[in-house]
């Protein structure tokens, strides 16, 4: 699968071990930074990993951040991605089966690795279940116009 894969300076060492076990796994990774411990804010690499998604030049996205918080904000702006935040695998197989979330966000001070593989497993291996949750995902794709919108 193409899998795109970002983080901000507090998940990049997660960000490095995990795009090390897909390309194990055969998947083909593509890391959009950051690479180091430099202080980056998450905004950039959340659109930048959301964009990839949107135009198709990845499958899915994994988004990560100290708490996998900011960096989900910031993918769930762009409406071509369900960013789903997780920290145990039965979510993110539920992201998966009831939500078709195409982007997976976990939080590298929260998750340790053996928790974020079980999750990265789970989201990677789960079918859209579709039928009744094919209508309810469509609905994301189109909210309604509030007057607080406008
Ligand atoms: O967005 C976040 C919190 O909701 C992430 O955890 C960020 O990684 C965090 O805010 C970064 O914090 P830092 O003090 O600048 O390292």
């Amino acid at each position: 699968m193409r899998i795109a894969i970002a983080s901000d300076h507090a998940a990049w060492e997660l960000k490095a071990a995990l795009a090390d076990w897909l390309r194990d796994a055969g998947h083909e990774v593509a890391d959009l930074g950051t690479n180091g411990p430099e202080s980056v804010d998450y905004p950039d690499y959340g659109y930048a990993l959301a964009e990839a998604v949107a135009n198709g030049r990845a499958e899915r996205g994994v988004a990560l951040c100290g708490s996998g918080i900011g960096i989900s904000i910031s993918v769930n702006r762009n409406p071509a991605c369900r960013c789903a935040l997780v920290s145990e695998p039965l979510s993110a197989k539920l992201a998966r089966e009831h939500n078709d979330a195409n982007v997976v966000a976990m939080g590298a001070r929260l998750t340790g690795i053996d928790m974020a593989k079980a999750c990265l497993d789970a989201f990677l291996t789960t079918d859209f279940a579709g039928d009744r949750h094919v209508r309810r995902v469509d609905k994301l794709s189109h909210p309604p116009v509030l007057e607080t919108s406008r």
